[in-house]
């Protein structure tokens, strides 16, 4: 019986630039990734990812642009992961190293892709673009995508 589990990605841009955090630990160690993770029970997906967000970075937002669902499912596996991705230019506070991200910014033009999650240079065009999107992906293993669907969403 698959089970689905929440969990959010947060992007923030500045101008031509992209905050990135390098994960320190855990799932996605030593890939360049946004800022997020699981939903808690007891809040919502918007809540968590504001969280996640300060948490991992130190940075404040009080609002979050919708910019897309991603599901991922993993063979072997029973649990699918659906990740709501959001985006701001607008925050406050400045990029604080934390336990699990390092953050650093990067100019759009120069996405570390080769050091993040395969999906990602999939997505990040429609996400530059503020075109939602809605993705599901099957991996094998932490690297190889099978097969996917990526369409823009109203
Ligand atoms: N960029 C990205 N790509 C992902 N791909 C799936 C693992 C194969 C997951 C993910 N996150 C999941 C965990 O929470 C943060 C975002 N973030």
């Amino acid at each position: 019986m698959t089970k689905t589990k929440l969990y959010t990605l947060a992007l923030i841009r500045s101008n031509s630039n992209i905050l990135l955090g390098m994960k320190k630990r855990g799932f996605g160690v030593g890939r360049w990734n946004g800022f997020g993770g699981k939903v808690h029970s007891n809040e919502t997906v918007l809540e968590a990812a504001k969280r996640e967000l300060h948490e991992e970075s130190g940075l404040m937002v009080n609002e979050l642009q919708e910019a897309g669902t991603l599901r991922f499912e993993f063979i072997g596996e029973t649990e699918i992961m659906e990740v709501h991705v959001f985006t701001t230019n607008k925050f406050e506070g400045t990029p604080t190293e934390s336990e699990e991200m390092r953050p650093q910014w990067f100019p759009i033009s120069e996405v570390p892709f080769d050091d993040m999650w395969p999906d990602d240079i999939l997505w990040f065009p429609f996400l530059l673009k503020g075109q939602k999107f809605s993705g599901y992906f099957k991996f094998k293993g932490h690297s190889e995508i099978l097969d996917y669907t990526l369409e823009p969403e109203c």
